[in-house]
C-alpha cells in the first residue's frame, strides 16, 4: 500500500475509474485520494467509500504528493495554468492521462522542473486490468518506479517513447471499444443462430477472454493459434474467409488509422 497522497483532478469516467482501481487492488487508502469535478454529486460512490471530494482544485492539489489529471483535454491548459502557484515541483509528480497534451505543453503550463509522466490507461482500469503506456520526463527512476508500481496495480504497464503516445491512445484506449463492438457483433450473430442475449453474452465474452490469454500467457502470435482452430474445409475457415471477403482486417485497420489520424490532424 502506498501512502502517496493522490490528487485527481477531473473525476469523470477515467478519473472515478482510476479512483476505483486503487481502492479496489489496496494501493491507496481511500482517505490519501481526493478526486475534484466542478459537479460532485456524481461521485456519490467514491464519497460512500471515503474519498475527499473537492470541488476546489487548488486545495487538492496542495495536499498532493502525485497530482493525476484526468480532465477533457479542451479544458486542461486553462485548469492547470490556473494551478500553477499552487505546484510543488520539487515535492510532486504530475500524471496526465489527457489525449493529445504533450510533455512539452505540460512543462509550459506548469513551468520548472516538476516531474512529468503522460500515462495512457484505458478504462478497464476501474477492474485491475488497464493496458496502460507510459512515457515521462524529469522524473527520477524512483518517481518511475512508483508510478509504474501505481499502474502495476490496475493492470499491464508497458514504458515507451512519447512519440507513440497518439499510437497508445488508439490501440490501448480507444481498443476497449473497438473489442466490445467486436463482441457485440458476435453476441447478435449468437442470437441469429440461436441463443438467448445472456448465453449469447457470456459466451462472446468469454471466447474473447480465452483467445487473449492464450496470447498473453503463451506469448504466440495469433496467425498460430487460429491454425489450431482451422480444420480442413471445416466451417472455421469458411467463416473466417467470409469475413475477410467482407473487409473484416480492412475495416479494423482503417477504423485504427482513422482514429489516429483524428488524434493527429484534428
Ligand atoms: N475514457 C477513456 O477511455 C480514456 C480517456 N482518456 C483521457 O482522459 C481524459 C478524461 O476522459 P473522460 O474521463 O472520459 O472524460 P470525462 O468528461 O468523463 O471526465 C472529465 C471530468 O472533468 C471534470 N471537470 C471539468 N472541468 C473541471 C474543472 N475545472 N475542475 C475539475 N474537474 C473538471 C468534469 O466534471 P464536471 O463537469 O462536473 O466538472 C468531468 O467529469 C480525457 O482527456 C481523455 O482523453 C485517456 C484514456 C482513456
Ligand atoms: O475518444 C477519445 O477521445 C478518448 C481517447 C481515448 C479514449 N477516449
Amino acid at each position: 500500500m502506498s501512502s502517496k497522497k493522490i490528487a485527481i483532478i477531473g473525476g469523470g469516467n477515467l478519473g472515478s475509474a482510476i479512483a476505483e482501481g486503487l481502492l479496489k487492488s489496496g494501493f491507496s487508502r481511500a482517505a490519501d485520494i481526493t478526486i475534484t469535478k466542478r459537479n460532485t454529486a456524481t461521485l456519490g460512490s467514491l464519497k460512500e467509500q471515503g474519498v475527499n471530494i473537492e470541488a476546489d482544485n487548488a486545495k487538492a492539489v496542495a495536499g498532493a504528493d502525485v497530482v493525476l489529471v484526468a480532465l477533457k483535454p479542451y479544458n486542461v491548459k486553462e485548469v492547470l495554468a490556473g494551478l500553477q502557484p499552487v505546484f510543488k515541483p520539487e515535492k510532486q509528480i504530475l500524471i496526465s492521462v489527457v489525449t493529445g497534451i504533450l510533455i512539452e505543453d505540460l512543462e509550459k503550463i506548469v513551468g520548472g522542473n516538476m516531474p512529468l509522466v503522460r500515462a495512457m490507461p484505458n478504462t478497464a482500469i476501474a477492474i485491475g486490468e488497464s493496458m496502460t503506456c507510459i512515457c515521462h520526463k524529469y522524473a527520477s527512476p524512483e518517481h518511475v518506479s512508483w508510478v509504474e508500481s501505481m499502474f502495476n496495480q490496475l493492470g499491464v504497464t508497458v514504458s515507451i517513447d512519447e512519440k507513440l503516445m497518439d499510437a497508445a491512445t488508439v490501440l490501448g484506449a480507444c481498443g476497449i471499444a473497438y473489442a466490445l463492438r467486436f463482441i457485440r457483433a458476435n453476441i447478435q450473430g449468437g442470437i441469429e443462430i440461436g441463443f438467448d442475449v445472456r448465453t449469447a453474452n457470456l459466451i462472446a465474452a468469454q471466447t474473447v477472454k480465452g483467445a487473449a490469454e492464450l496470447l498473453i500467457r503463451e506469448k504466440r502470435h495469433p496467425e498460430e493459434e487460429i491454425d489450431k482452430v482451422t480444420t480442413p474445409k471445416g466451417c472455421t475457415i469458411a467463416g473466417l474467409n467470409e469475413m475477410e471477403h467482407q473487409g473484416f482486417s480492412s475495416s479494423l485497420i482503417k477504423g485504427i488509422a482513422t482514429s489516429y489520424n483524428k488524434i493527429v490532424k484534428g
